[in-house]
């Protein structure tokens, strides 16, 4: 009998997948109703037949359920950027969440000290250090693999790495993944795009509450949204390639926007930057600007629920964007910071820019002329730069239920859930700080 499992943990046979294996309760039901049997062997001879009958039977469907929950944990994936903000959050929703799962791989250049806690569960682990530059680190991770969720990338806006680098990681990186599923049987790719694949564009216009077919003049010079959009691309153009084995390769994308919430570092940039300033921040942006923004769980839970679906879906699925949403308010970039800036006791001074726009212009540009100035000495890569100014400063929300509509996404996280988790993560860190 398949072992039907709810994507939460604990169903009636489910084992959790916290780190930790713990008493798989319809397993210690049966325990218990074994050791009633054997209470009532103690009760009379006459009932001996029927009871071996039953313990019979009881071994027999223990045996098959074991063999199922062998064939059901049976699923190697892959993970590139595992490490990163939100990498660790699909790790961990994966363990938690993901069944299937036998080994959990997790390639990135940076490995993080917190992997190890999780080599306990019943999920193996395995800590890949490497660069998907490297096409052959690449092949190497992927060798079995059966899902590969591609997430490594530099998210440089901060002009702290060189186009050329940003390139040869978003985009040959990419190159790279895509190559790998091919030459070893990979059949399933979902790779982290993003929101700046299809704008802010350079000329300012405003993207209102769009969805993935609102039409929309995507206009990059930026680096890095350029390197995204050629990367997802590549990955939309290889749906249907022919991976070893001769199976056809399935691929999709999802496009976070701005996403908030626990280890998330422009956040904990702000924060500093208002202690700096005396718990205050200075606003720079008019409130009517909304931007996008979506909770890193409910990002992670997206993740796990496509790479799920994309297995049993693929007609529909392949070679389709997905925009990350959830309930998240819209708002302006400063003011939705200002959900957890707030109660860590920082203060929006204006309630309108305190600056003319065209002054903040100017100060965005000699930052990018000092930087350029400083190179050679230091990195000097201030939040207020021409791109970054351009960015805040144009209205960029999605509203879409294509995620709902073709896997069955809900978000995990409620708004009210995503800002206690996000403030109660501020806080420790500000605890930290002091
Ligand atoms: N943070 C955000 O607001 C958004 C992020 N995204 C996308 O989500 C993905 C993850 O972003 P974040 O977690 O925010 O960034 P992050 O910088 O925290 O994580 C990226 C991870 O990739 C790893 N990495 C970088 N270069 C590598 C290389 N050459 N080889 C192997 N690993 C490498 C880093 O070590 C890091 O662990 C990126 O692809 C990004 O474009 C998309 C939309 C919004
Ligand atoms: C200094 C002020 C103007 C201040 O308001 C600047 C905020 C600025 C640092 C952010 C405004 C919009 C952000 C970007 C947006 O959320 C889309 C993104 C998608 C990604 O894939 C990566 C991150 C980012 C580019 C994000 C970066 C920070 C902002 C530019």
């Amino acid at each position: 009998m398949p072992v039907e499992r709810s994507g939460h943990q604990g169903g009636p046979c489910g084992k959790s997948r916290r780190g930790g294996v713990e008493a798989v309760p319809g397993m210690a039901r049966r325990e218990e109703q074994a050791e009633g049997d054997n209470h009532l062997s103690l009760a009379g001879n006459e009932r001996r037949p029927a009871l071996v009958a039953s313990l019979g039977t009881l071994g027999l469907w223990l045996q098959q359920d074991m063999a199922d929950s062998a064939q059901a944990q049976k699923l190697v994936y892959l993970v590139t950027g595992g490490c990163g903000f939100l990498g660790e959050h699909v790790v961990r929703m994966l363990l938690q969440q993901e069944p299937r799962l036998r080994e959990l791989r997790i390639f990135d250049l940076h490995l993080g000290p917190w992997l190890e806690e999780l080599k306990t569960g019943p999920v193996q682990v395995t800590a890949i250090q490497g660069d998907v530059t490297q096409a052959h680190e690449v092949a190497a991770a992927m060798a079995g693999a059966h899902v590969v969720i591609h997430m490594a990338g530099l998210v440089d806006v901060f002009g702290r790495a060189s186009p050329e680098t940003i390139h040869a990681v978003n985009v040959q990186g990419t190159k790279n993944v895509i190559e790998a599923c091919v030459q070893t049987g990979t059949q399933f790719l979902v790779y982290t795009s993003s929101m700046e694949v299809v704008g802010p564009n350079i000329k300012g216009h405003p993207f209102y509450r769009g969805n993935e077919d609102t039409p929309y003049e995507a206009v990059h010079r930026h680096p890095y949204p350029c390197s995204k959009a050629l990367a997802e691309q590549l990955v939309l153009e290889a749906n249907g390639r022919k991976v070893r084995g001769g199976l056809p390769l399935v691929t999709c994308a999802l496009r976070p926007t701005g996403i908030y919430g626990e280890g998330h570092q422009i956040m904990r940039d702000i924060y500093h930057q208002g202690l700096r300033l005396g718990g205050r921040l200075f606003r720079a942006i008019p409130a009517s600007v909304e931007h996008g923004r979506v909770y890193v769980g409910n990002v992670a839970w997206m993740h796990v629920l496509v790479a799920r679906e994309l297995q049993q879906r693929a007609a529909l699925m392949g070679g389709q964007v997905y925009f990350c949403y959830d309930k998240s308010p819209y708002k302006s970039y400063e003011d939705f910071n200002m959900e957890f800036l707030g109660p860590c006791g920082l203060r929006l001074v204006g309630t309108r820019p305190l600056l003319p726009y065209w002054l903040l212009m100017l100060l965005a540009a000699l930052n990018a002329l000092l930087q350029w100035l400083l190179r050679p000495l230091l990195l000097y890569a201030p939040l207020l730069n021409p791109y970054t100014l351009a960015m805040a400063n144009t209205t960029f929300t999605v509203s879409t239920n294509k995620a709902q509509r073709h896997f069955g996404y809900e978000p995990l996280f409620s708004w009210e859930e995503s800002r206690t988790r996000t403030i109660r993560w501020m806080q420790t860190m500000d605890s930290s700080a002091q």
